[in-house]
C-alpha cells in the first residue's frame, strides 16, 4: 500500500513546473510526495510550498523544500494533498490526520488540488470513513446537539467520538482544537451536510471537501488513473 501511495505521489510530482507556489499536504501519501518534491529541489527545481500542518512543515524543513505563509504570497499554483475518501462528484473526506482546517485553507487558496490516494480511497458514497469535525472545546454538548441535528436534516446518523491520540488524552489539532469523528455511514448529500455543518457556531471546519479537488491520482495494483473533475473549481462550502 505505502508503494502505491509513493506511485501516486510520483505521478502527481509530473504537474509540478519550476517557479510554482505549492500547497503541501498532509498524512503518509503527502509525505511522499513531500519527500519526492525534496529530491527534485535538491536537483535545481525552484518552487516554494506552504504546509498544512506542523508535521508538514517539519518534513519539508527536513527535506530541503522552500517553504513561505498565505500571509506572504496572495495564492497557490497547485496543492497536492491525500484523503480518506474519494467519491465520483470529487467530493472529499479529509481529516484522518486531524489536518482538515488548514488543508482546506491552503486547498481554497490554490489554483488546482490534486487529490493521491491510493485506489481504495475512491468510494461510490463517503461516509464509511468516521467524518472528522473540528470543533471548540468551549460548549462542546451543545455542538453536539447542534450537530446530531444537522445531521437528522441530512438524513444522517451516527455515534459521535471526540478523537483521543495514543496517549489516550484529547487529540488537540496544530489550531488548538478538538476533533469529532462522526460514523455516519453513508452520507447522502455531502454538499448539504457541509452547508449544514459549517452554519453550527462551535464548528470550526469539517472534513467534508466540496468543489476544491481538481483532480485525482489513484494508484492501484493495475497501475494508476488520472482522473479530471469535470465541473470548474468555485462551488466550495
Ligand atoms: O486528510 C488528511 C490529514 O488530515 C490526509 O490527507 C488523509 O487522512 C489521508 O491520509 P493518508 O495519506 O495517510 O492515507
Amino acid at each position: 500500500m505505502d508503494q502505491l501511495k509513493r506511485q501516486a505521489a510520483a505521478r502527481a510530482l509530473e504537474e509540478v513546473r519550476d517557479g510554482m507556489q505549492l500547497g503541501l499536504g498532509t498524512g503518509s501519501t503527502a509525505k511522499h510526495f513531500v519527500e519526492l518534491l525534496g529530491e527534485r529541489v535538491a536537483t535545481g527545481l525552484k518552487v516554494i510550498g506552504v504546509p498544512t500542518s506542523e508535521t508538514t512543515r517539519a518534513d519539508a524543513m527536513r527535506c530541503g523544500v522552500p517553504l513561505t505563509t498565505l500571509d506572504e504570497i496572495d495564492h497557490l499554483d497547485m496543492t497536492v494533498d491525500g484523503a480518506d475518501e474519494i467519491d465520483p462528484d470529487f467530493n472529499l473526506i479529509k481529516g484522518g490526520g486531524g489536518a482538515l482546517l488548514r488543508e482546506k485553507i491552503v486547498a481554497a487558496a490554490s489554483d488546482r488540488m490534486i487529490v493521491i490516494a491510493d485506489d481504495t480511497k475512491w468510494v461510490p458514497t463517503l461516509g464509511k470513513f468516521p467524518l472528522p469535525i473540528e470543533v471548540i472545546p468551549f460548549g462542546l454538548g451543545a455542538t453536539r446537539r447542534a450537530i446530531e441535528k444537522a445531521f437528522a436534516v441530512c438524513g444522517v446518523s451516527g455515534q459521535m467520538a471526540v478523537r483521543k491520540a495514543k496517549d489516550g488524552h484529547v487529540f488537540v489539532t496544530d489550531g488548538g482544537h478538538w476533533i469529532v469523528d462522526a460514523q455516519l455511514g453513508c452520507i447522502v448529500d455531502p454538499p448539504g451536510l457541509a452547508t449544514a455543518l459549517s452554519a453550527i457556531p462551535g464548528v470550526v471546519e469539517h472534513g467534508l471537501f466540496i468543489g476544491l479537488a481538481s483532480s485525482a491520482v489513484l494508484a492501484g495494483g493495475e497501475g494508476i488513473r488520472v482522473i479530471e473533475r469535470r465541473k470548474p473549481k468555485g462551488d466550495q462550502v
